[in-house]
């Protein structure tokens, strides 16, 4: 049983339209604990007529909603960044509930996932256009900004909150709708953020929230005129087929897809901060984030003291159920995750690779997994080619710089990559060579409001947060004025 102070934010409906709807037919599908089993609560299984509807209450919110001024968009949504911090215990219950987080972690998404809302709330006053010279003296150009229009978000189960919000302050503030489709087996905190959306007096059908049949919902997102943009974060085979479906209304799109993030250590690192930034890094969200680090790269000199330095730290990490007090390891999402992350070393062993740490289901049983280290990983393992997402960190061994560049560009995602090194010259080398859209240097996390967030090759298009993540919610209009002189 969830207990919440203020039980009101556990939804067993969708929120369209401003009002709180079940399913036309009334069904529904369940939504579980990862880490007991338990029942959380019934949702709505919507789709396609529930999305139209949903899409048809968000083109009528639009001219309302882009006529505010500025500042009256930003005041709502700073409301709303207040109710989602006075309720941050009770999201992160949730969250931890239906994800499998530990709550610390759930805690820290709450307040990144409103830090969105409130960055976004301050640049909304910022989407300032340009007057420009014309090449003819009695005419000048002048250069507005003004909203894409409806927009729909198919969003993740590993970060409930903070990939709604990265997506929906940037639509908001630009003056924008949007109809929200949550992952299934997170909808609850997603349910929650569209109750304080209501709370904060953002209008009806300005922010909904949908659940129920990807397929049904995600085809009427990408194939109805009336959205123009379509912002997903998922994985890439999902992010393509959605791309394709817009193609036939030519949409804008958003995608934040998967990653296999390389993590180069040098032998010049300072290597107690390069096995902290790994445990950031690969060991978040139990290893279930886009970002985590997939691949690391080790050069000769110090591939040993690393590996031991590493097993040592890998060993205190305590698995259990997120809502203990202690745990730094959840269960994973669900069976498909724990075989994959299983497939993974059962390749890698097959191979020739070396069992450091773990290397098998945890005792706790359910979808809980020993954190695990392998060594001597080669290229031809599955784990070189694959998002592992799961809590498996596998050493490669380097000898030249040139060998550890070729060896993290050698994949086709190209999201996050993370390097330590201490010489100067060789810092700027390699992030200039990173083929990727974000490079950690002698850090192991930065995801925050201010940063942009995106992907390069088959890890996405676009950018979300910071200064940069407003220009995909905006369409520059050219005027041209003349007979002045
Ligand atoms: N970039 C990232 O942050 C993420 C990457 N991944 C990668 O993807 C792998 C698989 O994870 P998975 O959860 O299956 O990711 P998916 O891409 O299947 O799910 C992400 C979102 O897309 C929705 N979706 C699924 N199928 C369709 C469809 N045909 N049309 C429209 N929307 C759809 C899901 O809805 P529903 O939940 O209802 O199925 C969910 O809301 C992971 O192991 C990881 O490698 C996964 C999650 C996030
Ligand atoms: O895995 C993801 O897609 C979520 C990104 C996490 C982050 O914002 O750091």
């Amino acid at each position: 049983m969830l207990t919440l102070d203020n039980p009101a934010l556990l939804k067993q409906a969708c929120y369209l339209a401003g009002n709180w709807s079940a399913a036309d037919d009334g069904r529904t599908f369940a939504v579980h604990n990862p880490a007991t089993g338990a029942l959380l609560a019934e949702l709505p299984y919507m789709g396609a007529a529930e999305a139209g509807r949903a899409i048809a209450a968000a083109e009528a919110a639009l001219p309302g909603w882009r006529a505010r001024s500025a500042k009256e968009r930003a005041q709502l949504l700073r409301r709303w960044h207040d109710l989602m911090l006075a309720n941050q215990q009770d999201l992160a219950r949730i969250m931890t509930a239906e994800q499998g987080k530990p709550l610390a972690e759930s805690q820290g998404e709450i307040a990144y996932a409103a830090g969105f809302i409130e960055w976004f709330a301050e640049e909304a006053r910022r989407i300032d256009g340009d007057v420009l010279q014309h090449p003819q003296a009695d005419k000048r150009i002048m250069v507005l900004k003004q909203p894409v229009g409806v927009c729909a978000a198919i969003t993740p189960w590993n970060f409930p909150a903070a990939m709604i919000t990265r997506k929906a302050g940037a639509a908001l503030a630009a003056g924008c709708t949007m109809v929200v489709k949550p992952a299934s087996l997170t909808p609850l905190t997603a349910l929650a953020l569209a109750e304080l959306a209501g709370q904060a007096g953002i209008p009806a059908g300005v922010f909904s929230v949908m659940t129920g049949g990807a397929d049904a919902i995600g085809t009427e997102f990408a194939t109805n005129p009336t959205v123009r943009k379509l912002s997903f974060t998922g994985s890439t085979a999902v992010g393509a087929k959605l791309l394709a479906q817009c193609a036939g209304t030519i949409k804008k799109v958003s995608m934040e897809l998967g990653g296999n993030a390389p993590f180069i250590v040098f032998d010049d690192a300072d290597l107690d901060a390069a096995v902290d930034g790994l445990m950031a890094s690969k060991f978040r969200n139990t290893g279930q984030t886009c970002v985590c680090a997939n691949r690391v790269l080790v050069q000769d000199g110090i591939y040993d003291a690393f590996a031991t330095r590493l097993a040592a730290r890998m060993a205190e990490l305590k698995v259990g159920n997120g809502m203990e007090e202690g745990v730094n390891q959840g269960p994973l999402i669900n069976d498909e995750a724990v075989s994959k992350v299983e497939a993974h070393i059962i390749d890698a062993l097959g191979k020739g690779a070396t069992l450091l740490v773990g290397g098998k289901r945890h005792a706790r049983g359910g979808t809980y997994f020993e954190p695990t280290l392998l060594g001597d990983v080669t290229a031809d393992m599955l784990v070189a080619r694959e998002e592992t997402f799961g809590p498996l960190a596998p050493l490669f061994r380097f000898t030249t710089e040139a060998d550890a560049i070729h060896m993290a560009n050698d994949t086709e995602f190209g999201l996050a990559s993370y390097f330590y090194s201490r010489d100067i010259g060789r810092i700027f080398r390699v992030a200039e060579a990173l083929e990727y859209g974000m490079v950690g240097i002698n850090v192991g996390a930065f995801s925050n409001e201010v940063g942009p967030f995106g992907g390069i090759k088959q890890s996405g298009l676009g950018r979300e947060g910071s200064k940069y993540g407003l220009d995909d919610y905006l369409e520059l209009k050219y005027l041209c004025l003349g007979g002045i002189g």
